[in-house]
């Protein structure tokens, strides 16, 4: 489980979400970057967390990890990660979309900034849930804000969720941050429909890809990068 962002207390509730599923032959290793962004909420923020997130996985390549979550929404880094990884990549945003299409016909994403909601429509898209996506809505708390104990983000986030549904005739809601994962199945008790969080998704699409013998195609683009230089900082990765 691969935190984008370097806050400690979310890759250790992220770990938390992950071994609360997770089968009993599932070793979950909760990690983040030393270096980054200590939260997500720009294309910026997730242009600088990718270095960490490819070092994550070279360490990873190295003590044989078998598979890999990129648990933040924007799925930051997630084709230059499978192309360094053996085993399967799977980002929140894209394992929760799928989840969401198995269990209702169109589903709203609720996210955390405004400004990162051309983000999941853009993931929608490429995913192919461009149909299915009915709707992308922010509650404007800033990620480092959802698990404040004197906040109320998770009735803010549930009452978005609700008015969501009812503005977008969807039948499932995505939770759009890994931070809304200990959230999510409160809401969906509450409001009666699938919410999926991708952070429980992803961990058991990569179990079942796992236990599918299905591991990241070496063919073509997802190949290991071809051998260069790298300068500066970046030269001390040491791709596996
Ligand atoms: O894209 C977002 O707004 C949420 C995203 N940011 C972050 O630090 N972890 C996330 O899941």
């Amino acid at each position: 489980m691969i935190n984008p962002n370097t806050a400690r207390a979310m890759t250790e509730s992220i770990g938390r979400c992950a071994r609360a599923v997770a089968g009993p032959s599932t070793a979950i290793v909760a990690v983040s970057p030393s270096m980054g962004p200590e939260s997500i909420e720009s294309h910026y923020d997730e242009a600088l967390a990718v270095p960490g997130v490819l070092a994550e996985v070279a360490a990873g390549e190295r003590a044989g990890t078998d598979g890999y979550v990129i648990a933040c929404f924007g799925d930051p880094g997630l084709d230059a990660a499978r192309e360094l990884a053996a085993g399967p990549v799977v980002g929140i945003a894209q394992a929760a979309m799928h989840a969401a299409t198995l269990v209702g016909r169109g589903f709203s994403v609720v996210t955390t900034l405004s400004r990162t909601a051309g983000r999941a429509w853009d993931l929608a898209h490429r995913y192919g849930f461009a149909a299915a996506c009915r709707g992308v809505h922010a509650c404007d708390i800033p990620v480092l804000e959802l698990d404040r104990p004197d906040g109320d983000a998770r009735e803010v986030v549930t009452r978005l969720c609700a008015e969501a549904l009812d503005a977008d005739g969807s039948d499932a809601v995505v939770l759009g941050c890994a931070g809304m994962a200990p959230f999510c199945a409160e809401i969906s008790a509450r409001l009666g429909v699938p919410v999926v969080d991708g952070v429980t998704a992803a961990t058991k699409l990569v179990e079942s890809l796992i236990c599918l013998g299905l591991r990241t195609s070496a063919r073509g683009e997802y190949a290991p990068p071809p051998p260069k230089r790298y300068s500066g900082l970046l030269g001390d990765f040491t791709i596996p």
